[in-house]
């Protein structure tokens, strides 16, 4: 059985206050977009091991243990029969990235496993695993637009539709660490809520909706500014970092020409928006 893990941005991002357990209360807006890894599983034949991994793609660092789908299976294990399996994996949105790809496939793993073992698990149960292996996780349960708050794992449908507008998508080689970028956060209320915000029109997004994360990472990897001022000047009519980056989006209402030949060396990708 195969499935696509797709990627998330996040349309605004305000830290709201730090946690007994360390942790930080956010408000965001998940936002899933057509970015996607490649995740397959078989049976294995042999018994001589639960499972094996096998990651194409995009280079990951850790041992197999430390894998999110394998974190998912194991964890899933531990309440359910399941036989040795066999895991392909074709890593194609960037890690480091805001862009949630880890969580994602952690995600979806939990929803192949449910499906092709016939585990019987609601979509609250699902997003119960979830959310034990990572923040990011639960989102990508039901994967629809969503304001989230608590640690990004309690949603609120949201009414938002971008279809029609184009997105451009640019990581740049820096690696930022979400645990690192929280650290440099002096956590407070926004002045207007997200869910106010978006009822807006996209043009009007630029002086009310943030990524609290902006200031200090900006200021440690100007480089990342550079790009975000680049997509406005390309005629973005919204840009911001995603997540605790390193990478930047930009939202057009138009598709732009060549744009990869914009950014040198970064990873970048045009997307239309659903
Ligand atoms: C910043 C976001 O990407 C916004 O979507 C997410 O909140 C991060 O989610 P994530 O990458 O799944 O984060 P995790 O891997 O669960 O946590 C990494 C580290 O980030 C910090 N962390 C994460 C989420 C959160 N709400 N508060 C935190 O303080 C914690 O130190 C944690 O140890
Ligand atoms: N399947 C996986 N894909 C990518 N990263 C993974 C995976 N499993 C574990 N990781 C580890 O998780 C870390 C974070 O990965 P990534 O940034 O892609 O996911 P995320 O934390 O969900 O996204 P975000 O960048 O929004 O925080 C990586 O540095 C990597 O070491």
């Amino acid at each position: 059985m195969i499935t696509f893990p797709n990627a998330k941005i996040n349309l605004g991002l305000n830290i709201v206050e730090k946690r007994a357990d360390g942790y930080h209360n956010l408000e965001t807006i998940f936002y899933p977009i057509h970015l996607q890894d490649a995740l397959e599983v078989t049976r294995r034949e042999k018994d001589d091991t639960p499972y094996t991994l096998h990651v194409k793609g995009t280079a990951l660092e850790g041992a197999p243990e430390d894998n999110l789908v394998v974190k998912a299976y194991e964890l899933l294990k531990k309440d359910h029969e399941m036989p040795p399996i066999d895991i392909h994996l074709f890593k194609h949105i960037p890690t480091g990235a805001g862009l949630g790809g880890g969580s994602s496939d952690c995600a979806f793993m939990i929803k192949l496993l449910n499906e092709k073992f016939r585990l019987n698990l609601s979509l609250e149960e699902m997003e119960g695993y979830a959310a034990r292996l990572g923040a990011d996780c639960a989102f990508f349960i039901r994967n629809q637009p969503v304001f989230a708050t608590g640690i990004g794992n309690i949603f609120e449908p949201i009414r938002l539709s971008l279809s029609g507008c184009y997105l451009v998508l640019v990581k740049p080689d820096i690696f930022v660490s979400t645990r690192e970028a929280f650290a440099h956060i002096t956590p407070h209320k926004p002045e207007v809520s997200l869910k106010e915000i978006v009822r807006q029109p996209v043009e009007i997004w630029k002086d009310s909706m943030k990524n609290d994360f902006e200031d200090s990472v900006f200021l440690q990897h100007p480089e990342i500014a550079a790009i975000k001022d680049e997509l406005y000047d390309l005629g973005a009519v919204f840009a911001s970092m995603s997540g605790s980056g390193s990478s930047v989006y930009g939202i057009f209402r138009q598709p732009i020409e060549n744009v990869d030949e914009k950014f040198g060396d970064c990873f970048c990708r045009q997307r239309e928006l659903d």
